[in-house]
């Protein structure tokens, strides 16, 4: 049976990179890493975390797709894509809203798409601040249109993600338990 990717998206501090970790510990899951030009935050890991890159490097990579986001480039690459696909029964990815809808277009329903929500974004910024996010580059962040932008499912996706509250981590779990059950019995995931 071909791979599911999973594609996690939805603002910044909403915890994508959460729920990702909670799969690949949970679940048949590989993590896919992608690569950026953003400077590593403290604890993170080249190669782990993300291929980290500079402006020269970044573009010698072959991506699907890349985008610019708060001022940085991110991008997924096929080798990456490959790697992760390889190996596992289902291959997760966290990506921006943009990159999303190109996975939707691109993979068709190959990709589970999961946007998550939070219902008060106010308290986004105390997530970034209590993961130790830089000050500066978190308020740059907040001001960012690609922000304001994610806080909302794209028109793009609407019908072709799945929406997933994450204000309570336990929840959460629960919800992504119910969802990894019924894609492991090959069911096919409504929005
Ligand atoms: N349900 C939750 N309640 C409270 N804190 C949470 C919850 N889920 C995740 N967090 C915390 O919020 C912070 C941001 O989470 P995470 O890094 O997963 O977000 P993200 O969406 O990947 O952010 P970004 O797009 O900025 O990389 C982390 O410190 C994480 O532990
Ligand atoms: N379209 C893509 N978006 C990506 C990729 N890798 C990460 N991201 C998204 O960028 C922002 C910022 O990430 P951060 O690690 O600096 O907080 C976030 O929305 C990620 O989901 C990618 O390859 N393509």
């Amino acid at each position: 049976m071909q791979s599911k990717v999973l594609v996690i998206t939805g603002a910044t501090g909403t915890g994508k990179t959460t729920v990702q970790d909670y799969l690949i510990t949970h679940y048949p899951a590989t993590k896919i890493i992608t690569h950026t030009t953003r400077p590593p935050r403290a604890g993170e890991v080249d190669g782990v975390d993300y291929y980290f890159e500079t402006e020269e490097s970044f573009p010698k990579n072959h991506y699907l797709e890349s985008v610019l986001y708060s001022g940085y480039h991110y991008g997924s690459s096929q080798e990456g894509i490959a790697a992760g696909l390889k190996r596992a029964e289902f291959a997760t990815i966290v990506l921006d809203g943009k990159g999303a809808i190109t996975y939707a277009d691109e993979l068709g329903s190959q990709a589970v798409i999961v946007f998550l929500t939070v219902s008060d974004s106010g308290k986004l910024a105390h997530r970034l601040s209590k993961r130790g996010d830089d000050e500066t580059m978190m308020a740059n962040r907040l001001a960012s249109p690609e922000y304001r932008r994610d806080l909302t499912m794209p028109l793009a996706l609407r019908g072709r993600a799945i929406q997933l509250n994450n204000d309570n981590w336990q929840q959460t779990q629960i919800k992504l338990d119910e969802l990894m059950d019924r894609l492991e019995h090959g069911e096919v995931v409504d929005s």
